[in-house]
């Protein structure tokens, strides 16, 4: 019997298919790793009836007047919002995506010479939660923490820098729009200025904050209705930012209506909140259940920048911290 948290993780989780996603190009049918619904018929699974329909997340201007309680009250009800008026241009997203799409076309043996190590942080490979499902997805992903240059290096030898520069600077927008959204927050929690300052001073670890960022690549599925993009699952940090395409895919679970789609809005980047979050916020946030469905003839794409404090971000290359966080 394992003895440590480490050996846990150490022994049941990283065989070979944990980490090296599938060749999605050279598939045409569902292999029966990836097939998570035995039948054809899973409309039940995540279909909602047209009456219950509910409304959708709200889409919140940054820069309005009672953005506070605007932010306060999505976060209460839904632990989710989408922004708009947020100040990153849309030229940097859209940079970001393409070169998400030029890592992705790479051929399969070219991606694996980034692969993420097993203990690793940054580089290519499958979600982190993969190990805790019996079957795979239908997903492969790039993870940024810290600096991309030695993974970049490995994928264009010659032409790396400008993916590191991109990646650099959508990440210090990320990061300035998280602190913002983060004390707005805090004010809607009715914590005071005073507070907010001690809590996100110099030597406090909010303030001390980090941020990783994941490009994801949902491909073209040959069954969508029987496979899963990513795995229904809450995200560990403070506040997530994600850019979805505009390609639908990613759904919430909400309590006594079942998995509802969270479609694309134009322009704005998708807030929720962590876990956390939840727990800074004494469970008045809830932290988002959220997956991600896959689609038959468009290829999806995600940018999602995880927000917390430096600590926790450095734990995460410990192998018993991990196992820690995911097996909870
Ligand atoms: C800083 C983070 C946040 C991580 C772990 C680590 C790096 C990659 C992130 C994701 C990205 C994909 C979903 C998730 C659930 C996963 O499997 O890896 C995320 C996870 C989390 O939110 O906990
Ligand atoms: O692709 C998406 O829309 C969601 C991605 C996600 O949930 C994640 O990266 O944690
Ligand atoms: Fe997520």
């Amino acid at each position: 019997m394992a003895t440590s948290l480490s050996q846990v993780f150490r022994d049941t989780h990283l065989q070979p298919k944990h980490i090296i996603p599938l060749d999605f190009d050279t598939v045409r049918e569902l292999p029966d790793s990836h097939a998570w619904i035995q039948t054809d018929d899973f409309s039940c699974a995540y279909q909602i009836r047209m009456n219950e329909l509910p409304t959708t997340i709200p889409v919140i201007d940054l820069q309005a007047p009672n953005v506070v309680e605007l932010m306060g009250n999505a976060c209460r009800r839904w632990g989710m919002f989408q922004v708009t008026n947020h100040d990153v241009p849309s030229s940097l997203v859209d940079e970001v995506v393409e070169h998400a799409r030029r890592l992705f076309a790479l051929p399969a043996e070219q991606k694996l010479k980034a692969l993420r190590s097993p203990s690793g942080a940054t580089g290519y490979g499958v979600a982190r939660i993969s190990p805790f499902f019996s079957k795979l997805m239908w997903h492969e992903g790039f993870t940024i923490m810290g600096s991309a240059g030695e993974h970049a290096k490995q994928l264009w030898p010659h032409h790396y820098e400008d993916f590191c520069d991109v990646m650099d600077n959508y990440q210090k927008k990320m990061k300035s729009l998280a602190y913002k959204i983060l004390l707005l927050l805090l004010k809607s929690l009715g914590v005071d200025e005073e507070d907010q300052q001690l809590l996100c001073s110099s030597s406090a670890s909010l303030y001390q904050s980090e941020s990783a960022l994941q490009l994801n690549s949902y491909p073209t599925c040959p069954n969508p209705n029987r496979a899963v993009g990513l795995a229904p699952h809450t995200d560990s940090l403070l506040l997530t930012i994600l850019h979805q395409n505009d390609i639908n895919g990613l759904q919430i679970f909400q309590e006594g209506i079942g998995w509802t789609p969270v479609p694309p809005v134009p322009g704005a980047l998708i807030v929720n909140i962590g876990d956390l979050m939840h727990i800074i916020s004494n469970a008045r946030f809830p932290t988002v259940y959220h997956r991600v469905i896959p689609n038959e003839t468009r290829h999806r794409f995600s940018i999602a920048c995880f927000y917390g404090p430096r600590l926790i971000l450095s734990l995460h290359h410990c192998p018993s911290f991990r196992s820690l966080v995911f097996d909870l």
